[in-house]
């Protein structure tokens, strides 16, 4: 993922996925970031890339969540329980200030710890079902290659940020929620890859975030939105 900023800045992130990583005690997603001399190219830097990976991937759920969803923002749900649904966990609880939050246990009692001073309550849930339940806002962080989501456990109005990639991209949510819902991703050129298979259930992306965020589209109303973050 390169990345340059006029004179100032030049570099570029290098990340792999393998999600069979946990069984080895290695995180699933690996990053490292090569900082070049902007005006040389000179490499300056190889810099640890996880961390801004857990924080960038989080911070663009928030602002997608404040752009797609004006309701109430009681409930979180959080599918999965790894270093994205931590993220997930503390990113949008600083934003937003849930008064409830459910994910997976594994991470329950560390968030307990460093959270609970604001109020929040977080609970673990046995299914998924339950973690969405009532939600009124879902973000997915798994490798699931088939839906974890399914249309009929969600309420109207509700916002998912489908963060996680299986094996075949996408796949963490249901035809149907797609179908219900209006879809806004980080990058079409992306999504034109990434998402193609949306084109077969009759589900167009809509926009990018960032035609949200200057005002050049505007969301219809819908059962619920969905950002899809493919990280680029
Ligand atoms: N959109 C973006 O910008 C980014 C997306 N990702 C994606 O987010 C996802 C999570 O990444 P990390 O949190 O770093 O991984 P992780 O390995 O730390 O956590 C993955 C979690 O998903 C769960 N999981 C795995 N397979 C599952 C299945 N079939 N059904 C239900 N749960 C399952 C695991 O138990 C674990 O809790 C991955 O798909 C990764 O590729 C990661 C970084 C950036
Ligand atoms: O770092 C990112 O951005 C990633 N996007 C998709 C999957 C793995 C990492």
């Amino acid at each position: 993922m390169p990345c340059g900023v006029g004179g100032e800045a030049l570099g570029c992130k290098i990340v792999t996925a393998f999600s069979n990583n946990s069984q080895l005690g290695l995180p699933s997603v690996m990053a490292n970031i090569l900082l070049h001399d902007p005006n040389t190219g000179q490499l300056k830097i190889i810099l640890e890339g996880n961390t801004l990976t857990g924080l960038r991937t989080a911070a663009a759920s928030v602002v997608a969540t404040k752009e797609l969803h004006s309701g109430e923002k009681c409930r979180l749900a959080i599918l999965g329980a790894g270093i994205q649904a931590k993220a997930h966990a503390f990113a949008l609880n600083h934003a937003f200030k849930f008064k409830e939050n459910e994910k997976a246990k594994k991470l329950v009692e560390e968030l307990r710890a460093e959270c609970l001073t604001d109020g929040t309550d977080f609970q673990v849930s046995s299914t998924a079902e339950q973690c969405v339940r009532d939600a009124d806002v879902i973000c997915t962080t798994t490798y699931a290659s088939e839906p974890i989501l399914h249309f009929e456990w969600i309420k109207p109005g509700v916002h998912i940020n489908a963060v996680g990639a299986g094996v075949n991209h996408h796949s963490e949510l249901d035809t149907r929620t797609y179908q219900n819902s209006v879809v806004v991703t980080d990058s079409m050129a992306s999504a034109s890859e990434e998402l193609k298979g949306l084109a077969n259930i009759g589900v167009p992306v809509y926009a990018e975030i960032g035609q949200i965020i200057n005002k050049t589209v505007k969301i219809p109303k819908t059962h619920c939105t969905i950002f899809h973050s493919l990280g680029r």
